[in-house]
């Protein structure tokens, strides 16, 4: 069991969340190596209001912080911000140790109460821009469909300048003695973890995460209390910039390159690609093989990395089929910042290079025009070919930087 405490942010605003050191995939997709911790704040004064639940199997640790702040008095509200069941399923057992909890949530949410939890009673809906007041507490609530589920939104206090952001802003890995951004070093640990929290839980709705970024970015703020991650009370710019800049995919001058193979001829042309890149003066190179790496990671380094190179061995008359699913996510994630390169080999009559093509014209994609599709084993010539891949690719960084 993790070491329980509960943290004032301010006077009356405290923060009840827990560390889940259990789950080692979020969302049973994506590696959790530190974990993650899922935040809940409770505040008091005339009306207790929780913002947001944890998961069902940590309800327990969060009951005892809710007891210990608010020493035998009731839970008068539970404002849902979010209903993915990260923040939600611990929800009956709260309601059987506080039957009269209200719920404060928005019409979209109604129904998903209904159909998770069977919950219909003592909902109090709001809407967009609208405020409510709650005992001595008034907030004020903002739609942000798609952030990532259609029910989300966040609720703002102008009294404290305190925005509840539910998943907005927030990152994987648990919170370790301290949850504020100035008691950790943030650019260590966090902001990798934040990065591809962002990427791959948020990335798909990167045009929706904008919108809803700039509802916020409107609002005069000095503390955000996101579900996962730490909370900002010193610097809550910092993690809006970088939301932002992870919302309009500013890319960085480099490649990473990911290949699929299954007896290593693949594997020798992608190290050539490489080989060309760094010729071409590209300092930020990275490799990854499809087959050991979590789709997690290629996600993240494909946001990150200016120049993408896919290479594929064939497979069945298709491509890898790894490679196949990694395409499947790429193509969620309508990224629009990317210079692609694509290579593939087969042995009779190939199937890797037929996928690459039609994935590039279908979306569109800005691709070099040199697409190497080589036969068994490359010979030295066409060693020489994928370089100049590689090189062609680092031109077009380079120009581009230049402009
Ligand atoms: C199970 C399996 C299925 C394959 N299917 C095809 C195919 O449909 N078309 C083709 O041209 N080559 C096919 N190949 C051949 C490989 O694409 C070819 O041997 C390639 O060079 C393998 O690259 P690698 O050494 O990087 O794994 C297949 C090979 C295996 C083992």
């Amino acid at each position: 069991m993790e070491q329980l405490f509960t943290e004032k942010i301010h006077d009356n605003l405290y923060y009840i969340g827990v560390n889940d050191r259990i789950t080692t995939l979020f969302e049973r997709m994506w590696p959790l190596p530190d974990g993650v911790a899922y935040n809940s704040y409770l505040l008091t004064g005339e009306k207790s209001i929780c913002m947001d639940l944890v998961k069902d199997f940590t309800v327990k640790d969060f009951l005892s912080k809710v007891d210990e702040v608010l020493e035998g008095k009731p839970l008068d509200y539970l404002v849902i911000n979010h209903v993915e069941p990260d923040h939600s399923s611990g929800i009956d057992e709260v309601l059987s140790r506080y039957p009269d909890l209200h719920i404060v949530c928005n019409k979209k949410t109604v129904p998903m109460l209904k159909n998770y939890y069977n919950i219909e009673d003592n909902l109090i809906v709001v809407g967009d821009g609208e405020s409510l007041k709650l005992g001595d507490h008034e907030f004020t609530f903002y739609m942000t469909p798609m952030v990532h589920w259609p029910e989300s939104m966040v609720c703002y206090e102008p009294a404290t300048k305190t925005l509840f952001s539910q998943d907005i802003f927030g990152g994987f890995g648990t919170l370790n003695g301290a949850i504020f951004d100035d008691q950790v070093k943030f650019n260590d640990y966090y902001h990798s973890e934040t990065t591809r929290y962002f990427i791959n839980i948020v990335g798909k709705y990167a045009t929706q995460a904008l919108r809803a970024l700039k509802k916020v970015g409107e609002l005069d703020i000095e503390t955000i209390c996101p579900v996962h991650g730490v909370v900002w009370r010193s610097n809550p710019r910092f993690i809006i910039d970088l939301y932002t800049a992870l919302a309009e995919q500013k890319t960085v001058p480099g490649v990473v390159i990911i290949f699929g193979s299954m007896y290593g001829n693949t594997q020798r042309m992608a190290e050539a690609v490489a080989k060309g890149v760094a010729e071409g003066g590209i300092t930020d190179i990275r490799i990854h093989d499809i087959a050991n790496t979590p789709q997690s990671y290629l996600l993240a380094d494909t946001w990150k990395y200016r120049g993408v190179i896919l290479g594929s061995c064939s497979y069945n008359n298709n491509i890898f089929p790894p490679m196949s699913f990694l395409m499947e996510e790429l193509h969620h994630q309508k990224m629009k910042n990317n210079i692609w390169g694509f290579f593939g080999s087969y042995s009779w009559s190939g199937g890797a290079m037929k996928r690459f093509k039609a994935f590039s014209d279908e979306l569109k994609l800005d691709t070099l025009s040199l697409q190497p599709e080589i036969q068994g084993a490359a010979t030295k010539e066409e060693i020489e070919q994928l370089k100049e891949l590689g090189r062609q690719m680092a031109r077009r960084i380079l120009e581009g930087d230049e402009a």
